[in-house]
């Protein structure tokens, strides 16, 4: 039984992120967060669970600066600790992953992993791969300026496949000072359910491939949504056959599953065990029920000014899955790059429901909370806050005098409105306001990431307001 012994494509594995284009970013100490945790045996949330103010603006804790020292649960990225996956091939969508133990909604289940690339390399790459005849896309868009590209070397996760009703997301954290992406369980996934996320791919013209994930809401084609496809196409226009789905050039991934190989085994025995990974054929016929992913617009990400080079491509005997317009196939095909979603707390601070919001946060239908609406840093308001007795005792309870808060964490921290938007507004001044208004002896100072950060500079308790006067 050949297909046995059939594995996926080599590519090289790797757990962290690959920086051979440029320098990892060096961690200063400035600008290392330092959570306010402290380790309780007899409370095992205490060690950096979901109330530490760096779980709560994504950021793993740095390891010798978290105060629960060993005991620190916010280090998944670092660690590794990833929930149990395995590969399997799929019925048309090559190979995918799938849950090898129940996973809980929300938990971590592994980093996606590959060579961090630029922007301007990202789309050469994927000229590049169209070129060679690549027909599975393993670059995501980090942000504006980067991204991931796990096509050489990459981790399982680049084995999740696309679904229009996906029960895993993308979310970004900042670890030890570079952003990482990491696949989160949207809802709980039981044990042999195939893994998924919504690519929110981009398309930028091209083959459309048919997408397979056999979701109701399916769109139909990666990446349909995305505007470059509805703009570029009349694809659902009636009575116009310009793009009708019979034209458009078409690569359907099914199409190159050997009949043999799409053969569905229905028994344990039929997995075997190759490198310490199950290779098996799915049982999993459907996908999980979960409310369908509301697609955001993205924002567009073009290749128009990209030239499509005519490339000699020598085709094998049996690759005739290309065979009916080789080039223009070739030419067209995954000339998309997935986009991450900015779910994230992470460095644009929208803070993730994981404790009560302010009552500025909007819950939509869906269940996600739209962006804290955010207001700019202002001397006198961060003075009140910081006048009020309840703000101060939250504020000097959590911080040490060596460490920072970033001023928008303050009413977060107390509950008391929306987060404040860092400006590179003068520090000084709104430190002066906010100690004359509050009694307290604040230091601030305004760091690389335009981030005013503030810190009582004494580390005894605060000399509030009554106690003065009692004094
Ligand atoms: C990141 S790779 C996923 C792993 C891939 N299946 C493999 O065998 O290596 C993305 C590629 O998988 C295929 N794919 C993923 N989701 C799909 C879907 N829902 N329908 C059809 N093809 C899909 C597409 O070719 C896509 O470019």
């Amino acid at each position: 039984m050949e297909f046995l012994y059939e594995r996926p494509p080599p590519y090289i594995h790797i757990e962290w992120n690959d920086f051979s284009y440029r320098k990892h970013t060096k961690q200063t100490e400035e600008d290392i967060a330092i959570c306010e945790c402290h380790y309780e045996a007899t409370d095992p949330d205490s060690a950096c669970g979901e109330r530490c103010l760096n779980v709560i603006t994504n950021t793993e804790c740095t390891p010798g600066y978290c105060p629960c020292g060993i005991y620190c649960k916010n280090q998944k990225f670092q660690k590794c600790e990833y929930s149990m996956s395995k590969l399997f091939k799929t019925e048309g969508r090559g190979w995918g992953l799938l849950a090898d133990e129940n996973i809980k909604a929300g938990q971590f289940i592994i980093e996606y992993c590959g060579e961090v690339i630029s922007w301007k390399e990202a789309r050469r790459r994927s000229q590049a791969y169209e070129a060679e005849g690549l027909k599975d896309a393993f670059i995501i868009a980090l942000n504006a300026y980067e991204s991931i590209d796990a096509t050489r070397k990459g981790s399982l996760a680049r084995f999740i496949n696309h679904s229009c009703q996906p029960n895993c997301e993308t979310r970004k954290w900042t670890v030890l000072g570079e952003i990482r992406v990491g696949i989160f369980a949207k809802q709980d996934i039981l044990v042999g359910a195939e893994l998924s996320y919504n690519y929110n791919f981009e398309w930028y013209g091209g083959a459309k491939v048919r997408c397979l994930c056999g979701a109701t809401c399916c769109s139909g084609f990666l990446g349909a949504k995305s505007r470059g496809f509805q703009e570029a196409t009349h694809l659902w226009e009636e009575n116009d056959d310009r793009y009708s789905v019979e034209n458009v050039p078409l690569y359907d991934s099914a199409e190159d599953e050997p009949a043999s190989k799409n053969r569905k085994l229905n028994s344990s025995e039929d997995a075997i065990k190759t490198e310490g990974v199950l290779e098996s054929f799915t049982k999993h016929e459907g996908f999980p029920q979960s409310v369908p992913l509301a697609v955001e617009p993205l924002n567009s990400f073009r290749m128009e000014d990209t030239i499509m080079h005519d490339v000699k491509i020598e085709m094998s005997k049996d690759t005739d899955l290309y065979s009916q317009s080789i080039h223009q196939n070739f030419m067209q095909k995954n000339a998309m790059i997935s986009r991450i979603r900015s779910n994230s707390a992470c460095r644009n601070y929208h803070i993730e429901p994981s404790r009560p919001l302010p009552k500025s946060s909007q819950q939509f239908p869906s269940g996600r909370s739209k962006h804290l609406k955010q207001k700019q840093i202002d001397a006198n308001y961060v003075s009140q806050l910081l006048a009020s007795q309840v703000a101060q005792k939250n504020f000097l309870l959590v911080r040490k005098r060596e460490t920072w808060l970033p001023l928008n964490l303050i009413p977060y921290m107390t509950r008391y409105g929306p987060p404040l938007k860092s400006t590179r507004r003068t520090a000084k001044a709104v430190c002066r306001q906010a100690s004359q208004r509050s009694g307290l002896e604040l230091d601030a100072r305004h760091s690389k990431r335009s981030l005013t950060c503030i810190r009582p500079l004494s580390r005894t308790s605060p000399v509030l307001p009554e106690r003065r006067a009692a004094k």
